[in-house]
């Protein structure tokens, strides 16, 4: 067996052939139903009780109102609450021989949760590690999903086996949501969970601030009794987008307890618009792939008998979102063929004046340089050099960024500096 081959789920399972993986039945499986479904959104926190199956059932009831086509996965296993905020509390899914059908909420919103599966809601649920990874697994490959443009994902709170488990499930191109409240203990949680979503590579969508000011019943403005702001810091600071606050509003929570989300009976409020102005986000994950598909395919860019150079301008390891002042390149050689990476070394680039770092980027024999935002003289200026560029990438370690590039599973947003 190669050592490539040793940490396979098809090795460990002695399904390996030695000059190759098969994949076994429930990875083709898995594979299937992923590749039906467009975006996936995880919604994370820290820390529980900050409203994220709030904003994960909003996010999901206002994408399926804007026409998408959207499921809805509760794997908060100790304490699914999806099924109350719908009203489908008491709903049994249907079990067939080989799939689950999920249970339909609207003609475009389908959900599954694991409260579903309890006899009652006082029953608890005591699962070890390995067996609530299993039930994900299960959740993704074996219910009946179909073609979907989203799927949403209320995860339980922390950094645990089931966000790591339903990160690894849905794959490198699963997008999350981390949703926070102004107050330090919640943001500092935050901040442990966005390391955790780069350090398994998959791209953010950014921050949520939850229970941010008060709206107020009688004259409908937001009122900011508490500290709020500490969740577009933590953006700032750890190179994410900020999505936008929500207030607290008793609406949110009335609406809830009575099974009817926010979003679905009131569109006018402070609150309602907040909330829009999140999904909008999730909106733009669309037309961030469209922009996606002009992407220079690698063996479109030019290389040296095969072998490209990537360049990835990055600060403190990561890839950094302001070209011009970063402290290093890292320089991914990639064999083009094979689409895989052969080696990386880093390079200090000379000091930013206009037109020098292209010039030294050409001289470095670099062929495709992945940015987050460059200015368009400058994306002219490698383009002049015969380097191609990408831009809008996300704050990723180099090698992450590279690996999502030669799967296809890189997503582009806005260029951060298009002057
Ligand atoms: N913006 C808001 N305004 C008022 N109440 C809110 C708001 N967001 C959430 N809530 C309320 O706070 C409580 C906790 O919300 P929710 O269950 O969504 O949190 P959670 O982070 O998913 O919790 P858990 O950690 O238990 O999974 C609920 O009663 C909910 O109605």
């Amino acid at each position: 067996m190669s050592d490539s081959c040793g940490s396979c789920s098809s090795a460990q399972g002695g399904g390996c052939s030695g000059g190759g993986c098969a994949e076994s039945p429930e990875e083709l499986k898995l594979k299937k139903t992923l590749g039906r479904i467009k975006h996936k959104i995880v919604v994370m926190s820290g820390k529980g009780g900050v409203g994220k199956s709030t904003v994960a059932t909003n996010i999901a009831v206002a994408l399926s109102q804007a026409g998408k086509r959207v499921g809805l996965l509760d794997v908060d296993v100790h304490g699914p609450s999806v099924p109350r905020l719908l009203s489908l509390e008491g709903q049994q899914p249907h079990i067939g021989s080989e799939v689950i059908e999920p249970i339909s909420w609207s003609r475009n919103l389908w959900v599954m949760s694991l409260g579903f599966m309890l006899p009652s809601k006082e029953d608890a649920v005591i699962w070890r590690g390995p067996v609530k990874m299993g039930l994900i697994k299960q959740f993704v490959q074996d219910v009946a999903w179909g073609d979907l443009d989203y799927l949403i994902v209320d995860c339980p709170p922390g950094t645990g086996d089931e966000p790591l488990s339903t990160l690894q499930t849905l794959g490198q191109d699963a997008h999350a949501v981390v949703v926070t409240t102004p107050q330090g203990v919640a943001v500092d949680d935050v901040r442990r969970s966005v390391s955790f979503v780069r350090q398994l590579g998959n791209p953010l969508v950014g921050i949520v601030e939850n229970m941010s000011g008060f709206a107020c019943p009688d004259c409908g403005a937001v009122h900011n009794i508490f500290n709020s702001g500490g969740g577009e810091e933590l953006a700032k600071e750890m190179g994410t987008k900020f999505l936008g606050r929500i207030p607290i509003d008793p609406e949110v929570a009335r609406s809830g307890d009575e099974g009817f989300p926010l979003v679905k009976v009131d569109h006018d409020s402070a609150t309602a618009q907040a909330m829009n102005a999140v999904i909008k986000h999730m909106l733009d994950l669309a037309d961030a792939l469209q922009e996606n598909k002009e992407m220079p395919k690698v063996d479109e860019v030019n290389s040296e008998n095969g072998r490209v150079r990537i360049a990835i301008p990055v600060v403190q390891g990561q890839l950094c979102m302001h070209f011009g002042h970063c402290e290093q390149f890292a320089m991914v050689d990639v064999d083009s063929e094979l689409k895989s990476i052969i080696s990386t070394h880093f390079e200090t680039p000379p000091p930013h004046e206009p037109g020098v770092i292209p010039a030294w980027c050409a001289d470095q024999k670099v062929n495709l340089v992945i940015a987050g935002g460059m200015g368009a003289k400058a994306q002219s200026m490698f383009t002049d050099r015969g380097v191609r560029v990408i831009t809008g990438a996300p704050s990723l370690e180099p090698e992450a960024v590279v690996k999502q590039y030669l799967d296809g599973s890189l997503v582009t947003g806005a260029n951060t500096c298009d002057h």
